[in-house]
């Protein structure tokens, strides 16, 4: 057997657990993970040097907003994807908003796939949305092979982007249900916090407290029992995305100890800052739902660590620096800059503060998403996978300052980690190695795999 490319002596992190090994692979694919590779390279192949590196699958980001077309200004395909593949990514999932016209039909995700194909440094699928203008095209969207379909149960941030009323979410579960398609949900109740908004508008309340007041717990906790509910009577497949407490990720839980097919995902961002740190940077930390108490994120990591949780995505959602600026709180636009650092977080925060073992961190930032979306070629390192990794001093302390971002502001910024991503590779080819990206144009949409092939 010859290699393209031999990975030299690096700690694995493997579904199976980690284990120092060299791994080789020929034509994208890992071909052979064995505790030493005799074998040769091929005349122009790479031997790489990862003895004192950890080996980790590619990241798979099951939740960006890169905003193209129609608001690449805000984030786009380019530096979106410079900065998940300096984070360690190799696979992202694009919502189908904030590009724009959003993507609600099928001519609108083949062009947001081509600008991707042309555009973006690694692989992607993207999002189809759920709203009451677009139900009439769910078949075809699910033709054109979204990934899923997404729906708001609140207000979007975007009038092209309505929220899913009660009927238009059922519908759009049975609909999914037919075409084997996962339906994620941005779980806060639309009336609870509409009215909670209106009525500190009313009395001219602006500040971040107002705001962070304005969206409690309760709110996500409405939404996500009755998107349980829908799922439960449709027996369509649910994703909770970005869930924000440890009592929404424990009822989503009991869910699926009934029988209820849920998945959960939370964000870095909650499990990093809190709603001290909003008060103190403002701007950047603004995202709904909001930032939690320390009480209510300590809660989220203990269901975290009974695994709980099945999916960490960055919900990277930046916007220009004007829509970040104002003296009401309400009016600023709501998205955290965090497409870089999701390994960061869950190696500094998880594995080296609370524990979390490297399997875990693994499966929570790829195998989980890569099989809940039927990527089964991503997101392990496993014969028979895309080559997919990234190469992770995991014990240095680092400062994270190199962002690859659209924007200066990123609430990361500055803050010091454990587990800097040092290169990585997507289908044996280097994407990110010494500072420096590879040209794009080889990236891949990727579509579920039907049921019937798996
Ligand atoms: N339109 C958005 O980008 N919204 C996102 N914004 C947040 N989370 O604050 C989201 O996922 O809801
Ligand atoms: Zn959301
Ligand atoms: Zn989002």
């Amino acid at each position: 057997m010859s290699f393209d490319l031999i990975v030299r002596g690096g700690l694995l992190v493997t579904p199976g657990g980690v284990r120092r090994a060299d791994m080789g692979v020929s034509g994208g694919e890992i071909t052979l993970i064995a505790e030493e590779i005799t074998a040769e390279i091929t005349a122009d192949g790479t031997e790489l040097d990862a003895r004192g590196l950890h080996v980790f699958p590619g990241v798979v980001d099951a939740h960006v907003h890169l905003n193209e077309p129609g608001r690449t200004d805000w984030e786009g395909f380019t530096t979106g994807t410079r900065a998940l593949a300096a984070g360690g990514a190799t696979t992202f999932l694009d919502m189908p908003l904030n590009s724009s016209p959003p993507v609600l039909n099928r001519e609108r995700l083949e062009e947001k796939a081509r600008l991707g194909e042309q555009k973006s440094l690694i692989d992607f699928g993207l999002w189809g949305g759920l709203t009451p203008l677009n139900l009439a095209e769910l078949d075809d969207l699910a033709d054109a092979g979204v990934i899923g379909l997404k729906a708001f149960m609140s207000h979007s941030g975007l009038d092209e982007f309505p929220a899913a009323d009660d009927l238009t979410l059922f519908e759009g579960m049975r609909s999914a249900r037919r075409h084997g398609l996962v339906v994620a949900t941005h779980a806060e109740s639309n009336d609870f916090t509409r009215r909670l908004t209106e009525v500190a508008r009313a009395d001219g309340k602006k500040g971040v407290r107002d705001y962070l007041d304005s969206r409690p717990v309760v709110t996500e906790l409405e939404a996500v029992g009755r998107a349980l509910l829908f799922a439960r009577e449709t027996g369509a497949a649910l994703h909770l995305v970005h869930l924000s407490s440890g009592a929404a990720v424990a009822l989503a839980f009991e869910g699926r100890q009934k029988g209820i097919d849920v998945t959960v995902e939370t964000c870095p961002h909650y499990l990093h800052f809190t709603d001290e740190d909003v008060e103190r940077v403002g701007a950047a930390l603004k995202c709904a739902p909001p930032l939690r108490s320390k009480a209510v994120q300590d809660d989220l990591w203990r269901e975290l660590l009974a695994g709980h949780v099945d999916i960490v995505g960055s919900d990277h959602s930046p916007a220009p620096p004007d829509m970040k600026t104002s003296e009401d709180f309400f009016q600023l636009w709501g998205g955290i800059s965090g497409a870089q650092s999701t390994l960061n977080v869950l190696l500094e925060d998880g594995h080296h503060t609370r524990g979390l073992p490297l399997e875990a961190v693994a499966a929570l930032s790829a195998l989980n998403p890569a099989n809940r979306f039927r990527l089964l070629r991503k997101g392990r390192l496993e014969v028979g996978a895309d080559a997919d990794f990234a190469l992770v001093r995991l014990d240095e302390p680092f400062v994270l300052n190199d962002l690859h971002d659209r924007w200066r502001q990123n609430p990361y910024r500055g803050g010091t980690f454990r587990g800097r991503v040092q290169e990585t590779w997507q289908r044996g080819r280097a994407v990110y190695r010494d500072g420096q990206f590879a040209s794009s144009g080889r990236a891949q949409l990727l579509r579920p795999r039907s049921k019937e092939s798996t």
